[in-house]
C-alpha cells in the first residue's frame, strides 16, 4: 500500500481512473477521471481532437480493449435531448457506436449518477412500475436510449445485475445485398482453398456501424462452434473479406452523415447454430479486435438484415452469441421494434437489443515522463 501511495503521490502527472466491465466476456474501460478536455463543440468535434492530440492516451490501452470515454458536454446534452456523450475507443481509434459497452455504461450511469465528477445533464428517469431507468446517451452515431433494470433501496437507486439492460440504438438499415467478391488464388485463406470455392458472397449493414455480414459457410466453414478451426483461420478470411470491401466506399452510404461512412467489422455468422431463434456470430472489428460478445451493433446490422431477408419478423426475438456466450444464458437478444424512413426515402429499423454486463475491476493509470513507452505499444506479427 505504501508503494501505492508513493506511486500515485509520485511525480506522474495526471492520473487516469478508470472502471472495468465486460459485458458476455468483452471489456469496457469506462474513463472516470483524469483525461484532458476534449475540445470541440458537437461529439464529432470532440471525437475528432481526441484523435488528434490525445491518441497517446488510447494507445495505453491494448490491442484487445475497449474504452469508454464519458463526454459531458455536446450539442445533444446541451439541446436536453441527451443526458451524457460518450466517444468509444479501441485498438484503431475511435468507433461510432458499440453496444457491448452501451450495456456496461448502462449499469455504471446509474450506479454513479450521484457521484459522477459532473452532473448529468438530467436527472435519470426511473420508471416506478417497470424498476428501470431510462437513460439518453449520445454515442457518435446518434441517440441511444438505455433501458436499466433498476433497484431503489434506501432512497438510493443501483442497477439491477440480475435483469438485462436493453438499448435501442439509432435506425439500423441494410446497405448492400448479394456483394459477391472473386477471390484471387493467391489472397484465398485455407478453408477457401480446402473447399475449392473462389467466390464469397456477402451482406452489408448499419447498427450504428457497417458491418460486412457473411455466412461461415460462404468463406468455406461448416460452422463457428464446435468444429475445429481456429481464430487466426477465420480471422484470416475476415481480414481478407474487409481488405477487399474496404475501397466500395458505395457499399456504406449513411443517410445523412459521411463521418459514420466506412466499414468498421466483418462479422462471420452461422445461422444454423442453435434453435430456430438462435444464432452464432464472430466479430472482428478495428484492427482486427477480435468482440468477445455478440457485438451489440452487429446485432441492430443482423436484426435489420434478417428483417430484410424475411427470416425475422418485427416483434420477434433473437439470441445472438459469440464463441464466448454459446452454450451460455449471456447472449444478447435482438428484436426489430419500429420502422422508420430516412429524409433520402430509405427505409430503417428500430433495434432493441438486451445483454448484460459485470464489473470486473477497478485501475489508476500513471505514467512518468522519462518512460518512452509511456503512450504503450503494439506487438503484432511483424519482428
Ligand atoms: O457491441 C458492440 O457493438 C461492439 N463490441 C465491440 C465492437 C462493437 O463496437
Amino acid at each position: 500500500m505504501d508503494v501505492y501511495k508513493r506511486i500515485a503521490a509520485g511525480p506522474m502527472g495526471t492520473e487516469i481512473h478508470t472502471i472495468d466491465m465486460h459485458t458476455s466476456g468483452e471489456p469496457t474501460r469506462i474513463v472516470v477521471s483524469g483525461y484532458p478536455d476534449l475540445q470541440g463543440r458537437t461529439l464529432l468535434q470532440k471525437r475528432a481532437y481526441a484523435k488528434d492530440h490525445l491518441d497517446h492516451l488510447r494507445t495505453r490501452g491494448h490491442a484487445d480493449m475497449y474504452g469508454a470515454l464519458l463526454v459531458q458536454a455536446t450539442e445533444m446534452t446541451e439541446a436536453g435531448q441527451a443526458d451524457i456523450g460518450v466517444l468509444f475507443m479501441h485498438n484503431e481509434g475511435y468507433s461510432t457506436m458499440c453496444g457491448h459497452a452501451t450495456i456496461a455504461l448502462g449499469r455504471f450511469l446509474v450506479d454513479t449518477q450521484d457521484k459522477l465528477l459532473f452532473p448529468l445533464r438530467e436527472h435519470l428517469g426511473y420508471d416506478t412500475e417497470k424498476h428501470e431507468t431510462h437513460l439518453r446517451l449520445h454515442a457518435p452515431c446518434g441517440l441511444v436510449r438505455v433501458t436499466v433494470p433498476t433497484i431503489v433501496q434506501g432512497g438510493r437507486a443501483r442497477s439491477d445485475e440480475s435483469r438485462p439492460v436493453t438499448f435501442v440504438s439509432v435506425p439500423s438499415f441494410v446497405s448492400a445485398r448479394d456483394v459477391v467478391m472473386n477471390i484471387p488464388e493467391a489472397d484465398r485463406w485455407t478453408a477457401l482453398r480446402a473447399k475449392g470455392q473462389t467466390r464469397v458472397c456477402v451482406d452489408i449493414a448499419y447498427g450504428g456501424a457497417f458491418y460486412a455480414i457473411v455466412e461461415a459457410k460462404e468463406l468455406g466453414f461448416e460452422g463457428i462452434v464446435g468444429f475445429g478451426y481456429s481464430l487466426r483461420d477465420m480471422d484470416e478470411a475476415a481480414a481478407t473479406v474487409k481488405r477487399f470491401l474496404a475501397t466500395q466506399r458505395a457499399l456504406v452510404r449513411h443517410p445523412s452523415e459521411s463521418d459514420l461512412e466506412y466499414l468498421y467489422g466483418v462479422i462471420i455468422t452461422d445461422e444454423n447454430y442453435g434453435h430456430a431463434r438462435e444464432s452464432v456470430g464472430l466479430c472482428f472489428f478495428a484492427d482486427q479486435e477480435v468482440d468477445r460478445s455478440p457485438t451489440g451493433s452487429g446485432v441492430s446490422a443482423r436484426v435489420a438484415l434478417a428483417v430484410a431477408t424475411g427470416r425475422l419478423a418485427f416483434g420477434e426475438t433473437t439470441v445472438f452469441h459469440s464463441p464466448v456466450s454459446a452454450g451460455g444464458d449471456d447472449g444478447f437478444t435482438g428484436t426489430a421494434v419500429e420502422e422508420v424512413v430516412f429524409a433520402d426515402g430509405r427505409r430503417g429499423i428500430s433495434v432493441s437489443v438486451g445483454g448484460r454486463a459485470w464489473y470486473t475491476g477497478a485501475h489508476v493509470f500513471a505514467g512518468e515522463g522519462g518512460d518512452r513507452r509511456v503512450a504503450g505499444f503494439l506487438l503484432r506479427d511483424c519482428l
